[in-house]
Formats: structure tokens, C-alpha cells, sequence
């Protein structure tokens, strides 16, 4: 794939007869759905700036595209950012990763492949409660179906018949799925299969365990969780191309198929923007953007790109953008000056709203005949899935250790907890008013946090509304430095409690780095996690939750020990469990959790909201046509918009602000041509 080099890339946009029309920063997962569809008006140039490296087509790099291999490029600085928060005082000071993809496709080339979406509430929420025009669940329903292809819907159906009892039987649904799309979906078979003379262990597959508890807790399966309603328990789809069982991202998706054929576009790669370039900056009008300042490893050096004609977008993800936004002048003056940069617009929501799922893990060890992800760690397990996947394309290693998940309301939760809901949301008001004074000096930026508390406090009590996601995975995750026992051949459970609506919000600030520096300036993020105290009480619920679940048949006969945490292994569960149970007993699982809350809490890499889509008065970064307020020519379109996170994991998001982005800027080209 031809990528171009700096001078090729200086000379195009130097060019009087053919400039740029729109450079696109950041090559991730929205920034090429809108380099996509720009280009696909001939009339139209585009460059896109990535600082990482492409790194081939799909069947060259299994570390990236290999379903079961997941999780391996992360920590890689070949293809990750390697960003880390800042200690975490309600996380026992803990420094939390955040990885984040860095090579043309963002992350998602890096990510873990499951596809979800939220509640048609919440994305309807975006216009109605912060007059976002256009922005509804119908409207990005069309742009998540414009994004992917799903077309296995007799596959599973067959598949579905021979499903043994307790499996999860999805029923797609044509309406809301796309089929002409340039990401593919699909959901990948079970292993072991159904077919009994296939599986070495027929009903060895801790998802069906997973499945068949939660139904006993009175939380059933939902057969098709992409259509507004996603409470229940599902194995997700998977952004897996179902022929070559190789991973659809949008490197693969979006711009492979066109690079070669689209003279009107040009990608520059290993090339970090430090900046935007504005004229105008001297109050004889708006600061218009015109270009970019960016820096070369290879060169070590930095350089400017002019001349844009239209606009610059940037994609650089929820970490990056308040970063480039806050060294090109745009953010708190409070904040700028201290940094040596001249604020040029007063825009206090920058780099603030920091949101994230976060979330706390148990492990345990289960009977080994459970078929598990570990498998793929003992040499032979390996060859013998590697052996299947290249002449089946089936196996552990087709599949993301098949995980199955589950999206609870809070009534889901406190009913199985036993807690009254009541004595979890009393406190919210008083706790509210506090943290709001404490969280940011701003009036608007305060306003727009009341905005959003209103709306999550509006969903706790309602039951199609998700506020604690359980996910299954079979086999031992890489949590707070454990890693599983392979010399004896054990397998494991990981349960994962996530909070979807946190109250707490953080921040992603720009750091300076002297120009000599050879290391890029990574910005300073405190995602803040569990500062309102409410989160941690949600949390907890959740955490307890997964007790009662692993208490209940069948899993709680999969279950030989407790790993993680493992003063678990010394308590009577069972008895604990009981609304009467003795109170020093239940005081010590109590006990328990809150030191793994503390001790292990961290993020599911689903960062929002730090360039949010709200209105200027609110402490918005963005209007609802993406442009960045108080300057001409500079649109946001990635994760950093999105006012509130979602109960969702966030890929299918970036694909529909990358669709919408790109219809909007293709309307005012329209307009003004
Ligand atoms: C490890 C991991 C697992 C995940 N698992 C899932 C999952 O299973 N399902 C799911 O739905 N979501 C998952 N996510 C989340 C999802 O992938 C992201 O939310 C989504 O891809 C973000 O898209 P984006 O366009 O906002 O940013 P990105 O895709 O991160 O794109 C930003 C791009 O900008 C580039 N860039 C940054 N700064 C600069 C600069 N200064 N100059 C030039 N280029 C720059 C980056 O290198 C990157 O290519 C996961 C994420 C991670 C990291």
C-alpha cells in the first residue's frame, strides 16, 4: 500500500493546483471511515496524518489479526501508545493503564473485537437532552448499519437447532443489522461445538455454565441485543471477517480496498501533529485552522503542512484531542498560561469530562475439563488450535476466548443483592452537590455535569436501562500481575463486574515536552475513577453480584478455588450470601471487597467525552456539526465527543461519529461549492 513520505506529503500540500482540501489527524478507527467516504467525491483531497506505522494486510501479522491471540499487541509500543494514568487516590494510588491503538487503524486494531451497542435511550438522549440536532438512535442506527456487514443469519439459525439446552441461541435481527458495509461481523462458532462427535468434551464450555447461572438468577439471555435493548445475557458479535476468521478493523475495512485506486487521497504515516496552525489570531475575525505542525521521530524535527483549504478534522481519540487542542491555544486559560500557551479561545470543557467504564475482576480455578483460553499457553494446546484455525478456521483461536456478557439494570442487581434500592441513591443528591463544587471551577462546565447527572440519576431506576455489565471469560486473565498456573494444567474463570454509568468524571491535560525532546509528549490523564462515592457503591453491588452468581448452579460447581481475590477461598459464601446471614460474616465479605475494589480497580479502555458535543454554555467542546467552538475549520470526530459514555463497548460508536462526521462535513462542502 502506497504510503507517502514526508517530502511527497510536504510537496502535495505545497502544491498550487491540488492541496488538501481536508486533513484528517489521526489515521484510528473514525479518522478512515472519514478519509473514506470524503474521498469517495473525486473533487474532494484528503490527507491523513498517522503518528504510528501500517502494519500489512490481515493474513501478515497474526499477533494483530488472530481472534484468539488478542490482548498481545497491547503494551507493544510496535502498535500501542502505552499511556498510564496518574496514581489513583480511590484506587490505593494505583497508575492505571490505558492502552490506545497507535498504527493506521487506531484502535481498532488493537481492540478485543466484541461488538455491542447501547439503549435506544441513550444515544435519543444526545438530541433531546442536549440539543444535539440529528443526533438520535434512528439517525446512528443508519450510520452503524452503513459501517458493517452481518450476513450469517442462516448459519446460526442451523447452528441454533443443534444447540444443546442452556446455549445462547442469537436471533439477528435483519432490521438493524447492515449488510453492504466495510466492517464485518460475524459470530463465530462455539468451541468445544455443538456437534457431539466433533467436541472432545461435550458441555466443557463455561460460557453455556455462565449462561444457565444467570438464568437462575432470573436474568435471561437476549437474543438480540443491537436493537435498542440490550439488558440481558448475549455473546456478543465479533468484528471478525466470518470467511478468513481474521479480524475487520478500519485499516482493513476502510482503506485498504481504496488506497490504491484514490489518487485523491494520501496518507503519511509515523508523523505526530503537535498542533493545529490558525490564521487570523490577532482578533481581526475568527482564528481560522489552516494546518499542522508535526513532529518525525526520524528526523527528529518538526514541520509545518499549510495551505488547507477547507478544514482540519481531528481523530485523535479522547486522550489525544484535548492534547492537540490544548497546544494549539484552544482550552482553559487557567490551565494554558501556567503551559506557556497563548490561549486564543476560552474553552474550558477541554480535556475535562473524562469518562471510562471502570471495573474489578475474580478469578478462580475451575475442573479442567472446562475448555478454556488457557489452553492456548501450553505449547501442544497452541498447535493443535493453530492447526484448526489454518485448516478450519475454527477453534480457540477463531474466537476471542468466547466470551459471554451481560447487561443488568440496577433493579437486576439489588434484587439479587438483596440491597434496597433506596439506601443506594438517597445519599445522591447531597453527594452530587459536593462533587459538582469540587470537580471544576468553570460555572459552565459545572452546568453540563448537572445535565448528565440528571440523566444517569433519571436511568438507575429504570429497568431497561443497564448499569452494571458482567462479562465471562474462560480462562485466566493478565490481572494486577497474576498470570495463570500453565506447568499443571489448570483452567480458570475471569468475572468482570464493569460500572456503565459512572457519576465520577477525570481529565486528559497536556504536558509539555522541550522541542529537543525525542520522546512524544504523552498528556497527563486522571481518569479520577470512583471520586464520586456513588461509583464505588455501584460497583461494589456489582462485585457482589458476581459472589451470588458463582454461588449458583451450575457454575458454582465449576468453581474449585478462589485466585484472585483468594481470602475469598476462606469464607463460607453460601452462608454469607443469605439475607440473614451473621452479621460479623457479612461484614468480612464486605471487608473483602472493598480492599479488591481498592486494590484492583481499573478501566475497560472505553474512554469519552473530553472534546463533549454539548452546547458552549455547558462546557461543550463541539457543536453538533463537530466544529470546534469560537475558530473556523477545525471539526472533532472520534470518542472525544460523546457527551456520556455508553452502556456499550465503544467501537461501534467511533464507527458511527466517523459515518456522521463525514456526512457532515460532505453537507457544508455541498453548501458552500
Ligand atoms: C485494548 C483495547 C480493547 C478494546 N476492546 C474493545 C472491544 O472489544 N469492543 C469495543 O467495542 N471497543 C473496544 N475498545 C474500544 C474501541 O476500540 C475504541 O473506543 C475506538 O476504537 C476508539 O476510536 P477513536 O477513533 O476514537 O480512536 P482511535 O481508534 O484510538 O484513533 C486515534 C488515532 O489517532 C492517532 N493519533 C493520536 N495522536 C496523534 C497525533 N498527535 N498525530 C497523529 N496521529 C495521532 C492514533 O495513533 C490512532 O491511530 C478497546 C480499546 C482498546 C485500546
Amino acid at each position: 500500500m502506497p504510503i507517502a513520505t514526508l517530502d511527497e506529503f510536504l510537496a502535495r500540500s505545497n502544491s498550487p493546483d491540488s492541496p488538501f482540501d481536508y486533513l484528517i489527524i489521526g489515521g484510528g478507527t473514525a479518522g478512515l471511515v472519514v478519509a473514506h467516504r470524503l474521498t469517495e467525491n473525486a473533487n474532494i483531497s484528503v490527507g491523513v496524518i498517522e503518528a504510528g506505522l501500517y502494519h500489512g494486510r490481515s493474513d501478515e501479522k497474526p499477533i494483530l489479526h488472530t481472534p484468539g491471540l488478542i490482548g498481545l499487541a497491547v503494551n507493544n509500543p510496535l502498535y500501542d501508545w502505552i499511556l498510564r494514568s496518574v496514581p489513583q487516590a480511590n484506587g490505593n494510588n494505583r497508575i492505571l493503564p490505558f492502552p490506545r491503538g497507535k498504527c493506521l487503524g487506531g484502535s481498532s486494531l488493537i481492540n478485543y473485537l466484541g461488538h455491542t451497542r447501547p439503549s435506544k435511550d441513550e444515544y435519543d438522549a444526545l438530541e433531546a437532552s442536549f440539543n444535539n440536532t440529528g443526533w438520535t438512535w434512528d439517525t446512528l442506527l443508519e450510520y452503524m448499519k452503513k459501517s458493517e456487514s452481518f450476513s450469517q443469519y442462516e448459519v446460526i439459525e442451523s447452528r441454533g437447532r443443534a444447540a444443546p439446552p442452556g446455549s445462547y441461541v442469537p436471533k439477528p435481527d435483519a432490521a438493524v443489522h447492515g449488510t453492504h458495509g466495510p466492517i464485518l461481523h460475524s459470530q463465530p462458532p462455539p468451541w468445544p461445538p455443538y456437534d457431539p462427535k466433533e467436541a472432545e468434551n461435550e458441555g466443557s464450555n463455561l460460557n453455556r455454565v455462565f449462561l444457565q447461572a444467570m438464568d437462575q438468577l432470573g436474568v435471561p439471555a437476549n437474543p438480540e441485543p443491537c436493537g435498542g435493548y440490550n439488558i440481558g445475557c448475549a455473546k456478543p458479535l465479533m468484528t471478525i471477517d466470518p470467511k478468513s476468521s481474521l479480524r475487520s478493523s478500519s485499516v482493513s475495512g476502510y482503506l485498504e480496498p481504496i488506497v490504491d485506486s484514490r489518487p485523491n487521497l494520501l496518507v503519511l504515516t509515523g508523523a505526530t501533529v503537535t498542533r493545529v496552525l490558525f490564521e487570523n489570531t490577532d482578533n481581526s475575525g475568527k482564528p481560522k485552522a489552516v494546518g499542522v505542525e508535526l513532529y518525525t521521530s526520524n528526523h527528529n524535527a518538526r514541520t509545518q503542512i499549510r495551505n488547507i483549504r477547507r478544514e482540519v478534522i481531528l481523530s485523535t481519540g479522547t486522550f489525544k484531542t484535548p492534547q492537540i487542542l490544548e497546544c494549539s491555544g484552544l482550552g482553559n486559560p487557567a490551565i494554558l498560561n501556567p503551559l506557556g500557551v497563548e490561549c486564543i479561545v476560552d474553552l474550558p470543557g477541554v480535556g475535562g469530562n473524562l469518562q471510562d467504564h471502570s471495573a474489578v475482576s475474580f478469578i478462580g480455578e475451575v475442573d479442567p475439563r472446562y475448555v478454556t483460553a488457557d489452553i492456548l499457553l501450553e505449547p501442544d494446546g497452541l498447535n493443535k488450535h493453530q492447526k484448526l484455525f489454518d485448516e478450519r478456521k475454527d477453534g480457540l483461536l477463531a474466537d476471542t476466548s468466547s466470551q459471554a456478557l451481560c447487561y443488568l439494570s440496577l433493579d437486576h442487581v439489588t434484587k439479587v443483592t438483596g440491597t434496597p434500592h433506596n439506601t443506594i441513591v438517597n445519599q445522591l443528591e447531597q453527594q452530587s452537590r459536593e462533587y459538582i463544587n469540587k470537580l471544576n471551577p468553570s460555572p459552565a462546565v459545572q452546568r453540563g455535569y448537572e445535565k448528565q447527572r440528571q440523566l444517569l440519576t433519571k436511568w438507575l431506576s429504570e429497568r431497561t436501562q443497564a448499569q452494571i455489565e458482567i462479562i465471562n471469560f474462560s480462562g485466566h486473565l493478565p490481572i494486577n500481575g497474576l498470570s495463570p498456573d500453565i506447568t499443571s494444567r489448570k483452567r480458570y474463570f475471569t468475572l468482570t463486574a464493569c460500572l456503565v454509568h459512572p457519576f465520577s468524571r477525570g481529565t486528559v491535560q497536556h504536558v509539555p515536552t522541550p522541542l529537543s525532546s525525542s520522546t512524544e509528549s504523552q498528556p497527563r490523564i486522571d481518569p479520577n475513577v470512583l471520586s464520586h462515592p456513588l461509583d464505588a457503591t455501584l460497583l461494589l453491588q456489582g462485585m457482589e453480584f458476581i459472589l451470588h452468581l458463582t454461588e449458583t448452579e451450575p457454575y458454582k460447581s465449576a468453581i474449585k478455588s478462589w485466585i484472585f481475590p483468594s481470602e475469598l477461598s476462606s469464607i463460607d459464601l453460601k452462608e454469607a450470601l443469605k439475607p440473614n446471614a451473621d452479621h460479623s460474616l457479612k461484614a468480612q465479605v464486605n471487608d473483602i471487597l472493598e480492599a479488591h475494589l481498592r486494590s484492583s480497580v481499573r478501566t475497560t479502555y472505553h474512554p469519552v467525552g473530553t472534546a463533549a458535543m454539548m452546547s458552549k454554555e455547558d462546557g461543550g467542546v463541539v457543536d453538533d456539526r463537530l466544529r470546534v467552538y469560537g475558530v473556523d475549520g477545525l471539526r472533532v470526530a472520534d470518542l472525544s465527543v460523546l457527551p456520556y459514555i455508553i452502556s456499550a463497548h465503544t467501537v461501534s460508536a467511533a464507527f458511527a461519529v466517523g459515518e456522521r462526521a463525514a456526512e457532515l462535513v460532505l453537507e457544508d462542502y455541498a453548501a458552500s461549492s
